[in-house]
């Protein structure tokens, strides 16, 4: 998440919240090649789908955490703004899909509008790969911190997907040749606002359980109220819905469903949702910024063939609707789920033997 300042802040998140157990990662680690680090972190993208990275300590994390604490400052300013200058900016899906989206536009999971709004921001756009749109007068003015950020984020990305490309014993830059910030993709910046709890009734979901749907998210906040549904141990307990400590200095890295279905379900999809804050958070405004990684619009979203990545004919991913782009594989998800075809599950974790 960011520096130990923003934390300050606010009341610490309570002890006596039961919290999801997340391995703790060192991105200087990574970026040092470490093998027991780049192990570590291959578990968790294999078991839970989700660990904490912690980037101090090297120039690119540090130089992150600054943007990260600056972006999350811009994202009070433009959701300060009157909410007709904010409306101008609306989101318009299917056609466009970035741009502002209202608190309540969209629902949770007992049909009760969500508890979240949100500015979205394509990275194309940004990049010059799209026409720029209209943006506020506040994101105007820091592009270049919104450029910053792309550009540390990205280093981050390559080296996660080096590392998962080298875990699944593929060439290199299998992974990361499917996302590259130069080819246009669907990838954004959320950058988003929970409103305080105010009453009773707000005690209640704010974003409804999901997974991700595309390759990999870089998730910073500072008040809990993310919660995942673990995996069950044995197969037999009901999973309980657990929070996410945020830290200081650390980001939130999940896996999103199109590595499940390139690694035909090796790595973990995991479902999330957001809450909440727990106990003396609750009556704070709760902010995030989340980078949604997107496949390259014309990447295959076939599973991809070689090192251990099982055999996918016959399984749940060897479909020839897959044979598609990851641009229309994208659309179809995003349908199926305006249409509630799409039941929400974790996907993917399946064991690997002799590894
Ligand atoms: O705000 C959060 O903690 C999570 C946001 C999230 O899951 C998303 O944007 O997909
Ligand atoms: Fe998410």
């Amino acid at each position: 998440m960011v520096s130990d300042s923003l934390f300050e802040a606010y009341p610490p998140f309570p002890v006596d919240t039961p919290v999801a157990s997340l391995a703790k990662i060192s991105l200087t680690k990574l970026f040092s090649q470490d093998v027991e680090e780049s192990k570590a972190m291959f578990e968790c993208c294999r078991t839970t789908g989700f660990f904490l990275l912690h980037l101090s300590g090297n120039e690119v994390g540090e130089a992150l955490i600054r943007d990260l604490d600056s972006l999350l400052d811009l994202t009070k300013q433009i959701m300060n703004l009157p909410i007709a200058e904010k409306m101008k900016y609306h989101a318009k899906p299917p056609e466009r899909l970035f741009g502002y989206k209202s608190l309540g536009f969209m629902k949770t999971e007992t049909n009760q509008p969500d508890r979240c709004e949100m500015f979205m921001i394509g990275q194309d756009e940004v990049n010059g790969l799209a026409p720029m749109p209209e943006y506020p007068t506040p994101i105007v003015e820091r592009l270049p911190l919104v450029k910053s950020y792309l550009g540390h984020a990205q280093d981050i990305l390559h080296v996660v997907c080096r590392i998962m490309s080298m875990s699944l014993r593929l060439p290199i830059s299998t992974i990361s040749s499917k996302q590259l910030p130069e080819n246009r993709s669907g990838t954004l910046i959320r950058l988003i606002k929970y409103p305080a709890v105010a009453s009773e009734s707000d005690r209640r979901t704010s974003l409804l359980p999901h997974t991700d749907m595309g390759t990999i998210t870089l998730l910073a906040n500072v008040l809990g109220g993310l919660q995942i549904l673990p995996p069950s141990v044995d197969g037999n307990e009901t999973p309980q819905w657990l929070y996410v400590k945020p830290e200081p200095n650390c980001l939130v890295v999940n896996m999103g469903d199109a590595m499940v279905q390139w690694t035909a379900g090796v790595l973990r999809s995991n479902m999330h949702r957001v809450t909440f804050p727990p106990g003396p958070q609750a009556p704070y405004d709760r902010y995030s910024v989340a980078f949604l990684v997107r496949a390259t619009a014309d990447a295959d979203m076939r599973s991809l063939k070689g090192g251990i990545i099982p055999d996918a004919a016959g399984g749940d991913f060897d479909n020839e609707d897959d044979n598609i782009t990851a641009s229309e594989w994208e659309k179809k998800k995003n349908m199926a789920l305006i249409q509630g075809k799409d039941c929400v599950r974790s996907t993917g974790g399946v064991p690997l033997e002799g590894i």
